[in-house]
């Protein structure tokens, strides 16, 4: 092949389809009819690609080198001539993805060279921060450039990303090893790609991160969504305990002001949220790693979550056999939801003010918009800690989950009074039981927790401050809420079937979080061996058969059904006990959205043939 660019067995880097990522390849052949070249990434995936997606490995490196060498800064930013750069579009998210190019590659060719070279990527362009440097004149140029280039190189790119199956078509993606290489592979690789990926972040957000894009309906939906939810709350509130509560009745005719007050309440939520962070700081139970973070650091969190609910049982049933009137709860709702909310919105005030001053590789991604009440929303700091007292892994898991449990229970006792039983109904039953069923199943597999969405990209700020001191509490226990005046007997064959229901549900939820887990912490783990996988670039591969074969997200599926088997046992009287059905469909199927958004950017075409051999998100069929 004497007219070849690229000679077979030739190291060079290719471009991963759909995306701006440069991955380090070995060239395998060459196609004369299709002038495309075959070639392998070290995960063991073959492509065929063009030429244009093709840079010489000498030339990547020269030109990275060069533009950490020559350039200041400013000039850097705009006239880098990288490979990212010939994909470089009009988005901060692609400006994001071609920095990360540079860095996800070079480690693993270079082990330790990576966070030294995590610098250097930040000086890949970054369309969206046109600020005037030294030379105007080199700048007009420069932007006309980027111009040119943008329109030249960006478009067809865009379309491919925009219609996979395009993407796939000019794209041959197979894999050449057989699964059990593959999983090797991967396993060895996984540390170095998470280490890849953390020098990437940093590279993409570089020293100022900015947002990417606005969710919640941007600035107007943050300033509606923070004024909303509580009075959303204060609705639901008022509606349960009504004879006949309905959407219909909005407004709510108002409770006089001081109903809403009780210093006691305050010093009631004071004292749990005081009593939970002491048995979290208890040098008791695991402490786990976190995820790599841009910084390059990994953070500790004490997973002991299973041993302060223990203990949590243990004192509130002795406060009971003390005498303990668990009924207050009940009567003073409205008092402890307003408290909670004091708390949460001054813990809101003080994470938005502390944000101002930390470095900005403790910044969230989504919570640096600039705009502040966005940002007070959405989060800016992802970790916010004191000493290693983590603030939001505290209040996801502890305070708001665990006194979920409580005021069910307190419910079922408030139900007991109120309806002059001697035990609780078996509605009641049901749901206390299936709701302590998924809090302590969560708080058992607390370290699981570390990898969601909240805990790896979420930013620290109202919406998750609200969510988990006064959201979670004071609404997912609407259902043992309404049952306290609302009886609903159920007959044995229905009590049975809504048993069965949770159990498929929670099987589901369990097994396909379990089997996740489970792979993307040994992907060679020999009771997966069974499972099909798809190979990425990134060094990881995605389960494309068992749980995750079904559907893009079993997880959700399972959770749903659970969901359902709640709000079942309260009957179909009122559409009220049945809010936290309607809101998990809604919350889902935004994060499953969310969640596919990012796939797509992370993997590529890889996550298009996942998409399209696995068809359906969360419903099988049906959705
Ligand atoms: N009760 C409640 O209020 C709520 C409950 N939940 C529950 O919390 C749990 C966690 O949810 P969430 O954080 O949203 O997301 P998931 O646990 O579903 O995690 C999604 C991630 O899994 C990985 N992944 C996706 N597809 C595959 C595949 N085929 N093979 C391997 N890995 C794959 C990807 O990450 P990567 O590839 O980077 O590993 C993806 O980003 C769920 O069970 C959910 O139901 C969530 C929200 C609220
Ligand atoms: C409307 C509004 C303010 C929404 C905020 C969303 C939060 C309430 C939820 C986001 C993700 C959550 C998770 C759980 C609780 C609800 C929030 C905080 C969770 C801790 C419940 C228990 C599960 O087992 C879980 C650990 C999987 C789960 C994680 C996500």
């Amino acid at each position: 092949m004497p007219s070849l660019k690229y000679q077979p067995g030739e190291k060079v880097m290719g471009r991963w389809p759909g995306s701006s990522l440069y991955y380090e390849v070995k060239v395998l052949g060459f196609d004369s009819k299709s002038r495309l070249y075959t070639v392998i990434y070290k995960d063991g995936t073959e492509l065929e690609l063009k030429e244009q997606d093709i840079i010489s490995y000498l030339s990547f490196q020269a030109r990275t080198r060069s533009r950490s060498n020559s350039r200041s800064p400013g000039r850097r930013r705009s006239r880098s001539r990288s490979p990212a750069r010939t994909t470089r579009r009009s988005s901060s998210r692609t400006a994001a993805a071609a920095s990360a190019a540079i860095t996800e590659s070079a480690p693993s060719s270079h082990g330790d060279a990576k966070l030294k070279r995590a610098p250097e990527v930040k000086l890949s362009p970054l369309p969206q921060e046109k600020k005037p440097t030294e030379n105007s004149s080199n700048n007009k140029h420069e932007k006309k450039e980027e111009n040119n280039t943008a329109s030249k190189e960006i478009q067809p790119d865009a379309k491919a990303e925009a219609d996979p199956e395009k993407n796939l078509g000019r794209y041959n993606l197979r894999r050449r090893k057989d699964d059990g290489e593959a999983k090797a592979a991967e396993a060895k690789t996984e540390q170095q790609v998470k280490e890849a990926k953390a020098s990437a972040a940093l590279a993409v957000t570089g020293p100022t991160p900015a947002s990417p894009r606005l969710d919640f309906g941007g600035k107007i939906g943050a300033f509606f969504w923070t004024l909303f939810l509580p009075a959303w709350v204060l609705f639901l509130l008022l509606q349960v305990n009504r004879k006949d509560p309905s959407l219909a009745n909005f407004p709510p005719p108002l409770p006089p002001l001081q109903s809403f007050w009780d210093p006691q309440a305050l010093g009631f939520v004071v004292l749990w949220i005081l009593f939970q962070a002491l048995l979290y700081v208890l040098p008791v139970g695991k402490l786990s790693e976190g995820v790599l973070l841009r910084s390059g650091r990994r953070l500790k969190y004490r997973t002991n979550g299973f041993f302060a609910v223990l203990v949590s049982a243990a004192v509130v049933a002795a406060a009971v056999y003390q005498g303990a009137d668990l009924t207050y709860i009940h009567s003073h709702f409205l008092q402890l939801t307003t408290a909670s909310f004091l708390i949460a919105m001054l813990l809101s005030i003080y994470l938005y003010v502390r944000s101002r001053s930390t470095s900005p590789d403790e910044r969230a991604l989504g919570g640096n918009s600039g705009n502040m009440i966005y940002d007070f929303f959405k989060g800016r700091e992802l970790n916010p800690r004191i000493k290693e007292f983590d603030l939001k892994f505290f209040c996801e898991m502890r305070p708001g989950l665990i006194g979920w449990c409580l005021i069910n229970f307190a419910m079922a006792l408030a139900e007991m009074k109120q309806q002059k039983l001697d035990a609780p109904s078996s509605s009641m039953i049901l749901v206390n039981v299936f709701q302590l069923l998924y809090v302590v199943d969560g708080l058992w597999n607390e370290e699981a927790i570390l990898t969601t969405m909240d805990l790896m990209h979420d930013g620290f700020g109202y919406m998750l401050a609200f969510g988990d001191l006064v959201w979670v509490p004071f609404t997912y226990t609407l259902q043992a809420h309404y049952l306290v005046s609302h009886p609903n007997p159920l007959s044995l064959p229905v009590l049975s079937a809504i048993v069965t229901l949770k159990l498929v549900g929670f099987y589901i939820f369990r097994k396909s979080n379990s089997e996740k887990n489970a792979f993307r912490r040994n992907p060679s783990d020999p009771s997966l061996s069974h499972l099909k996988t798809i190979p990425t670039a990134t060094g990881k591969s995605l389960l494309v058969s068992g749980w995750w074969g079904v559907v893009r997200h079993p997880n959700y599926l399972g959770d749903l059904i659970m969901a359902l088997a709640w709000s079942l046992p309260c009957g179909f009287s009122h559409i009220l006990p049945w809010f936290y059905m309607i809101y998990f469909i809604i919350l889902l199927v935004h994060r499953d959205s969310r969640d596919m958004n990012e796939c797509r950017r992370k993997y590529g075409s890889a996550w298009d043939e996942y998409c399209r051999t696995v068809r359906y998100r969360i419903i099988p069929r049906v959705y």
